[in-house]
Formats: structure tokens, C-alpha cells, sequence
């Protein structure tokens, strides 16, 4: 291998002499910008995202005959030491990186999307139960003692409905209002946007966020764990139906919103129990369901949840 990079040395000098610097041989030889040239970059070429090969016909062709037509002083032969000193050179790294371990970046990004945030930095807490079961409630108090930064769900694709020129205003518009499910795509970026602006105001990585209201549905579940953030647990509050109601109809009174209404609670109650309860069962098989007594008044229940999640993740989860 010394022996054929000396050779070649020799030779890409001998070429300058004859032609100039080495770089305007580089500008002639190879009509490609100096990163294309990188001997790894076959190795690295997994993903679709990747950089065209490095691929032969690129090269111009160059003979020896070629010296006999321009009457020019270039001397040919210092070409092909260039060529099989490079070639050997390069067959030399190939051989050593198929024994080498795959650059783990390079794989990850076909088999599997990495989410947005590490849950060792940033903790994410679910928050289920019935419509009017008191999430809300329950989250501010808990952004008071442990500093969370709380996301609802439904607060943001309420805002998102009303942002002038939002193409998704009349679809969740008219999901809100039939108790729907908003297609998952929508909530899942609203949350990650609001995640990432929450980071950035704070100026720290670590950040802990209640997520309320969400995930509804599986789909949802998976999405979010798979491209913003894997869960840490699942914060439930468990209300009977009339219990909720009452509340929900005492809020409507002055919500303003277009669901605390007798018709779109039922609708919202049917949601419930056939999309967002198999969501709460599933975390529970997953053993990451904490779940709470809604019914009684709000101090009650809040001292329930503390003493409970402080039990689970422990005091400086
Ligand atoms: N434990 C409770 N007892 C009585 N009323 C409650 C309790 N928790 C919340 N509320 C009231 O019930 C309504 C629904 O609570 P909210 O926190 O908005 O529920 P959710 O976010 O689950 O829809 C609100 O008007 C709230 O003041
Ligand atoms: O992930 C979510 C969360 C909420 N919603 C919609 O927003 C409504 C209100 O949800 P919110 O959590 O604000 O109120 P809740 O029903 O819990 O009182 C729901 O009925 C759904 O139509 C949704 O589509 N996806």
C-alpha cells in the first residue's frame, strides 16, 4: 500500500509539473466538488435520503492515445499510477469497513423514525378520562406543584380552528361538535409544535409535559410515541357518565363551547367508551395506567394524585 500511495505521490507531482497545481488537475481530472470524493460514501449509502453514489461515469475517460494527437508535454503514464495507486487504496478501505460496525444514525432512519424529544429529557405524562371527569382542573394543580407545562388537546385544535386560514378550521369545527375524533395528523403536529415551542421558551432541554386529552384513540397513541415522544404514563380519571354530565352541563353554561351541549355530550360519551377507553386499557396492560377517583371535590382528588404519581415515578421523576 506505501509502496503504490509513494508511487502515486510521485506522480500526481510529476502531473502538476507538467500541467499546473494540483488543484487544477483535481478541477480537470475529476469534474466534481472535492465532498463527492470521500471513499466512505458507498459504505454510508443506506438510506434514500442519501447522497448519489460516487459513480464511475462521472470521471472523464482518458487514454494513453491521447497524447499522440495535441502535440501537448503531458506525460500519461503518471495517470495510471494516479489510478492504480487510488484504485488499490480504495478496494484497501472497502475490505476494512464491511468488518466495521454500521454507523448506528445511518440504519435508524430506514428502519424506524426517531421522535422529536428523548424521554431522557423530556417526560410525558397522558391525561385520560371521561368529558367533564375533571382533567383540566386536576392539570393545573399539578402545574403549580411540579412545574409541567400542560397541553390540552382540545385547546389547541379549538385555537387551531379559529387561526384565520387554518384549512383544517370546518373539519375540526365539525368533529368537535359531533364528538368526533380529529384525524390524528392534525393533533399530533399542533402537539409537537407546542412541545417544541414550550423547550424553546424555557431554555432548558428537560421539560415535563401533562398531555390532556390525547391520545383518544390507538392510532393516536402509536403515532405520538413513534414521532414526538414516548409516554411515561397514563394519568386516568375515572367518572360514572351522570357525574360527568352534571358537570359538563353546569360548564356549558358559561364554556362558550359548542360540545357542553345534552346532544353533543352523548355523542361524546359513545366516543369515549368505543375509542379512548380501549386506549386506557391497553396502557393498563402496558402496567402505566395510574388511575384516580374523580368523583369527589376537587382537593380530594388532587391529593389522590399526588400521593399516587409521586408513588409511581418516585420524588425526582
Ligand atoms: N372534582 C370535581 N368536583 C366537582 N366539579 C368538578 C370537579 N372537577 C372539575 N369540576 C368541574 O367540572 C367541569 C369539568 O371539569 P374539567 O376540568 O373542565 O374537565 P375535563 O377537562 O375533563 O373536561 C368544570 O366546570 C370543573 O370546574
Ligand atoms: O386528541 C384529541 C382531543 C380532542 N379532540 C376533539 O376535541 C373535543 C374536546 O376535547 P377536550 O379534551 O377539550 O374536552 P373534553 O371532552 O375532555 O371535555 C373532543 O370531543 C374531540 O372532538 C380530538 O379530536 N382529538
Amino acid at each position: 500500500m506505501s509502496v503504490a500511495v509513494a508511487a502515486g505521490r510521485q506522480a500526481w507531482r510529476q502531473l502538476a509539473r507538467n500541467t499546473g497545481t494540483s488543484a487544477a488537475i483535481r478541477r480537470t481530472i475529476f469534474s466534481l466538488p472535492k465532498s463527492q470524493h470521500s471513499p466512505f460514501r458507498p459504505a454510508f449509502n443506506t438510506t434514500s435520503k442519501a447522497l448519489p453514489r460516487f459513480s464511475q461515469p462521472q470521471y472523464r475517460s482518458y487514454s494513453s492515445g491521447g497524447s499522440s494527437g495535441g502535440g501537448t508535454q503531458v506525460k500519461f503514464w503518471p495517470f495510471v499510477m494516479v489510478l492504480a495507486a487510488g484504485s488499490a487504496g480504495w478496494v484497501l478501505l472497502i475490505n476494512r469497513q464491511k468488518t466495521m460496525p454500521p454507523n448506528p444514525q445511518a440504519t435508524t432512519t430506514i428502519t424506524k423514525p426517531t421522535p422529536a424529544f428523548s424521554p431522557a429529557h423530556v417526560t410525558v405524562l397522558f391525561v385520560l378520562g371521561g368529558p367533564g371527569a375533571g382533567k383540566g382542573t386536576q392539570c393545573a394543580n399539578l402545574v403549580s406543584d411540579f412545574k409541567f407545562h400542560h397541553l390540552s388537546a382540545g385547546d389547541l385544535l379549538r385555537a387551531e380552528q379559529e387561526r384565520p386560514g387554518s384549512q383544517y378550521g370546518q373539519l375540526i369545527k365539525d368533529c368537535i361538535k359531533d364528538g368526533a375524533i380529529v384525524p390524528m395528523e392534525v393533533t399530533v403536529a399542533l402537539l409537537e409544535n407546542a412541545m417544541a415551542d414550550a423547550i424553546a421558551r424555557s431554555g432548558s432541554r428537560k421539560a415535563r409535559f401533562l398531555i390532556d386529552g390525547f391520545p383518544r384513540k390507538m392510532d393516536q397513541a402509536f403515532e405520538f410515541e413513534k414521532v414526538v415522544c414516548p409516554a411515561k404514563l397514563v394519568l386516568f380519571f375515572d367518572c360514572p357518565e351522570e357525574v360527568m354530565e352534571g358537570r359538563l352541563l353546569e360548564r356549558g353554561k358559561t364554556s362558550g363551547r359548542a360540545d357542553d351541549n345534552a346532544e353533543s355530550i352523548r355523542k361524546r360519551f359513545r366516543t369515549f367508551i368505543e375509542t379512548s377507553m380501549p386506549v386506557v386499557e391497553y396502557y393498563d396492560k402496558e402496567g402505566k395506567v395510574v388511575k384516580v377517583d374523580a368523583t369527589p371535590k376537587p382537593t380530594e382528588v388532587y391529593e389522590d394524585v399526588k400521593r399516587k404519581l409521586l408513588e409511581k415515578l418516585g420524588e425526582n421523576f
